[in-house]
């Protein structure tokens, strides 16, 4: 299969968009991730717990000719949480709808998606820590009892009506499970965590994507980029797009360490996958503010970058690193970060909260 990109070798990302961001893709990038994603379980590399879970209970549900229970995907972005609500549809043999906690902004909306479910579908919801409450509401009947509640007519005149729905499998992702309401996060009976992959893992998926992209790489190269995309397949595959069109300028197309290594440099991506950003927290977490405790605020605000974004984006990879800890008074850095920025620690540095004082 041969997917068709633009050859970007001359355009440079937008500003505003780290090279090393999970963020959310631009339109352009979404296209090309939507021909790199996997369609199959067998082909989702790593993530084996969720995978065998999901393996069990969709073939269980097929057997049955069942809707599959309500899952629950949450996990920093870029981890392939839409990768997988796809996967799921398509290993029940079912039909996808696709929506979002914002888009879904009165009950008529999802009223609307939910009466035109067919049996067994999937209702994908992005971002459900993001439904407004009223809309929230409606979902609950609908999970528990394939029935919603809709308000006929205005005013005195107004009365409820209960409407049967098809039997549907709700799967709902979103990066930040804590802001979940209690009883929303009840009515999932799959909840599955996706976690960052391993620099094996990430190997196996720039390979399989430099397949599908026509782009030569050796074991060395592919390595070399997976281990600094940051845990993250969506900036594995970002950084093989971005090596590619280095390899094809300077040199014969081919990516092998070498060339991984220097266009990866030219990016500003250190060896750890860490950028600017990420360099940038640490420092400051350092030099302004003795390594911490320190809390979320201050810390957007001195490296001028919103708390969401921190604690979502930038954040959950340096503590799953075990360079930055998380503590009730504040984000404390660990030895780690004083080595890797070459910085001498005082003697309490990384000890853990209670430290110091
Ligand atoms: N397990 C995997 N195996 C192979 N490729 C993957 C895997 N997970 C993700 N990808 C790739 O990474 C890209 C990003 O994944 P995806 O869009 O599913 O992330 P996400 O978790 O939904 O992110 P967001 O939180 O921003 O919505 C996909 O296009 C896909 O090509
Ligand atoms: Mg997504």
């Amino acid at each position: 299969m041969t997917i068709q990109t633009d050859n970007f070798a001359s355009a440079p990302p937008p500003p505003d968009r780290r090279v090393v961001s999970a963020g959310p893709a631009s339109p352009h990038e979404e296209a090309i991730e939507r021909a790199l994603r996997p369609k199959l379980l067998d082909e989702y590399v790593g993530q084996a717990k969720v995978r065998e879970q999901l393996d069990i209970f969709i073939g269980a549900a097929r057997k049955r000719s069942e809707a599959l229970d309500h899952v629950l995907l949450f996990g920093p972005p870029g981890l392939g949480k839409t990768t997988l609500s796809h996967i799921i549809a398509a290993e029940l043999g079912v039909n996808l709808r696709q929506t979002s906690g914002p888009v879904l902004e009165k009950p008529k909306d999802l009223a609307a998606l939910l009466t035109n479910l067919e049996k067994n579908d999937v209702l994908f919801i992005d971002e459900i820590h993001r439904l407004s409450p009223v809309v929230e509401e409606i979902l609950y009947p609908a999970l528990e009892d394939y029935q919603i509640d809709i308000m006929i007519g205005e005013g005195p005149a107004a009365r409820s009506i209960k409407l049967d729905l098809q039997p549907f499998t709700l799967v709902g992702a979103t990066t930040r499970a804590g802001m979940l309401t209690n009883p929303l996060r009840d009515r999932f009976g799959i909840v599955a965590r996706l976690e960052f992959y391993t620099a094996e893992e990430l190997q196996r998926i720039v390979r399989r994507s430099a397949g599908l992209l026509n782009t030569p790489i050796d074991e060395d190269g592919a390595f070399e980029i997976a281990r600094r995309s940051r845990g993250t397949p969506r900036i594995a595959n970002r950084l093989l797009r971005r090596v590619r069109d280095y390899a094809e300028v300077k040199g014969d197309g081919r990516i092998t360490r070498g060339i991984a290594e220097l266009a990866l440099t030219m990016l500003d991506v250190d060896p750890q996958g860490f950028d600017v950003m990420d360099r940038k927290l640490l420092e400051a977490v350092i030099h302004r503010f003795d390594g911490g405790p320190v809390g979320l605020d201050n810390i957007a605000a001195s490296i001028g970058e919103e708390s969401g974004t921190i604690e979502d984006v930038i954040e959950p990879y340096l503590i799953q690193q075990g360079y930055l800890q998380r503590t009730p008074r504040g984000r404390i850095a660990t030895l780690a970060a004083y080595r890797h920025l070459g910085v001498t620690p005082p003697k309490s540095a990384g000890e853990g909260p209670t430290s110091g004082d």
